[in-house]
């Protein structure tokens, strides 16, 4: 029923498709109740001595009629339920994306990692489509059959009716014996699957690092060990499982030799006398509603209950608290203001960021320098509201970002990362990320202006060659400027800069400065720099280190005041003359 509740929620404008499918499953189940019967029936007339071709010939005509019948029904049935259910789980994996794009970036590196957000997307979305759809229709139709036929067999003879009863209650009691160990079972299951989704992406991600390494071979045998690991755990259960599902269906088949015993039983006993003539139809009865529950019922109950468990996870994935907010009433001028700033991954965790102040206003570029670690991706993060903070508190004009739609946040924010990711779809697709309206003409000046006309010019289709997975990759450099290209078309009022020259040639470097101090114009510019040499002009550079502010000011400040500033810069001096030999 929680299924059930769950996927009519999602099923609009389908409803009335999917209430007409349930009804035609019902009558799908009268329609497959209808040649036992009629065999039933016809029996009766057998015993009664009535045998003529002209008594017999009705049945088989109704017997006939139901099996057509039954399969345009059947048709029609599954076509609605499928469409209706297809189309509720389209909506339930559009709501787990929209989810996924709502809640803390760290939701997404704990319990709900890509891989598993995977299995949830591909299979249990199928197997909540299924199951109320397809399974649905065939547990439904096999209630109604043996309802109608446990009705005909108990008015025929209510002994018998008392057999299959007693047979199915002790059928639905092993089904019940049997669900712990099924949902244990179907939970390694989906672990196994996420598992194996989880290694494969990180084998296919890594394999030129296995490769360089000279350890493909044994990056497979890691893979292989962690599916074979799981996939012996759930061989190991088998033994329980099996057993105990074949009790079931061995309790229901005894209905036709216990309502016999118990027919017979009481004859012997002189305590009732079986009607002859009713007597042979009612016990096929009894063995058609069996042989209909465990078909139609019993073999139903493993995928239900995957569909049960599908709905489990969607809705446990569904239920992990979004980062809240709502305002989006930013003024013009978005000065960015940290106070007392502080931030840990994970309960328990160290502090990545404490206690940090510090402000970036419009029209300047604040620096933000330090040694590795210290935080500076973090402060970015925590910017744009992909995690919310442990205290403290960011101010966007006069917004704290917390009260902020997350979504309103990052339309205001340009971020060129060192990490520039590509889609698999056309150039111009990638770089129109930044304004999907923009015009030709405004894509060709960004084209220009991030210095990518040479690599557009050189491409084989030019803007509409295809890149990523199964096209063109770019190098470092080139996506750099595909970084710098989305933020011009971005035009966005803060600018944060992470490292966004690092991966380039001098050459394209200094062009590219040029570019960025274009980006820079009039706008909130925040840089997180390693090369100090980038921000010796910033006109504040905040010093960082383990997560606190160490100093501020200017570039020529911090070198006289012969702190960490200072210690970092002639480090990166002496790099910047080191030879291998
Ligand atoms: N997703 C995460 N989960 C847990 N810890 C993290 C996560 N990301 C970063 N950290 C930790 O937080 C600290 C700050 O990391 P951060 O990436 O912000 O430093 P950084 O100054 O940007 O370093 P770099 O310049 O090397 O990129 C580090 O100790 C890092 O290991």
């Amino acid at each position: 029923m929680k299924l059930l509740r769950f996927v009519w929620a999602y099923l609009p404008p389908h409803r009335p498709q999917y209430v007409a499918s349930v009804l035609l499953a019902g009558l799908e189940g009268l329609l497959a109740a209808a040649p036992p019967l009629a065999v039933g029936l016809g029996l009766m007339q057998l015993a009664e001595g009535q045998a003529g071709i002209a008594g017999i010939l009705p049945y088989a005509a109704a017997c006939f009629l139901a099996v057509v019948l039954r399969i345009f029904v059947v048709q029609r049935a599954w076509k609605l339920g499928y469409r209706a259910g297809n189309h509720a789980s389209e909506r339930i994996r559009s709501r787990i994306v929209d989810h996924m794009r709502r809640v803390p970036l760290g939701t997404l590196s704990g319990r709900w990692t890509p891989a598993r957000l995977a299995t949830l997307i591909t299979e249990d979305g199928r197997w909540i489509n299924e199951t109320s759809s397809f399974y649905l229709v065939r547990f439904l139709n096999g209630l109604v059959a043996t309802a109608v036929l446990l009705g005909a067999a108990a008015w025929l003879e209510p002994v018998a009716a008392l057999a299959i009863l007693a047979a199915l209650g002790g059928g639905v009691a092993a089904m019940i014996a049997v669900k712990p160990v099924l949902s244990r079972f179907i939970r390694l299951r989906n672990d196994m699957i996420a598992e194996a989704t989880l290694r494969v992406g990180e084998y296919a991600d890594g394999i030129a690092v296995f490769r360089a390494f000279g350890r493909s071979g044994a990056a497979q045998k890691d893979f292989r060990a962690a599916v074979d690991a799981l996939h012996d755990k759930t061989l190991a259960m088998a033994p329980r499982l099996i057993p105990l599902q074949q009790a079931g269906a061995a309790l229901i088949s005894l209905a036709a030799p216990l309502a016999i015993l118990l027919v017979a039983g009481l004859q012997l006993a002189g305590l009732r006398q079986a009607d002859p003539v009713a007597v042979i139809p009612a016990l096929f009865l009894t063995l058609a509603a069996a042989a209909t529950f465990s078909a139609g019922v019993l073999k139903t109950l493993l995928p239900m209950e995957l569909g049960v468990r599908a709905e489990q996870n969607i809705s446990a994935f569904l239920g992990t608290a979004p980062l809240a907010g709502k305002r989006s009433d930013f003024s013009t001028d978005l000065d960015v203001e940290f106070d007392k700033v502080s931030f840990r991954y994970a309960p328990g965790k160290p502090e990545a960021v404490s206690d940090v102040s510090f402000e970036a206003r419009k029209g300047t570029v604040t620096a933000i320098a330090g040694p590795s670690g210290a935080g500076k991706s973090t402060l970015v993060s925590l910017l744009l509201r992909f995690h919310d903070l442990s205290a403290g508190q960011i101010r966007l004009g006069d917004v704290d970002v917390i009260e902020a739609d997350p979504a309103a946040v990052q339309a205001r924010i340009s971020l060129v990362s060192q990490d520039v990711h590509l889609f698999r779809d056309t150039l111009r697709a990638n770089l129109l990320l930044g304004d999907p309206e923009a015009s030709g003409a405004r894509l060709m000046e960004a084209v220009r202006a991030a210095r990518l006309d040479d690599l557009v010019a050189a491409l084989p289709q030019g803007l509409d060659t295809m890149l990523g997975d199964t096209g063109r990759t770019l190098s470092g450099g080139e996506r750099q400027r595909v970084a710098i290209a989305r933020a011009l078309l971005k035009d966005a009022p803060v600018i944060v800069l992470d490292e966004a020259t690092s991966a380039m040639d001098p050459l394209s470097e200094s062009a590219i400065q040029k570019a960025v101090a274009a980006l820079e114009d009039g706008r909130t510019v925040i840089v997180i720099a390693h090369r100090l040499r980038t921000v010796a002009d910033a006109d504040e550079i905040i010093v960082f280190d383990r997560g606190r502010v160490r100093a501020r000011g200017r570039h020529a400040d911090l070198l006289a005041s012969d702190g960490l500033y200072a210690r970092l810069w002639s480090a990166q001096e002496q790099a910047a003359g080191w030879r291998l030999r």
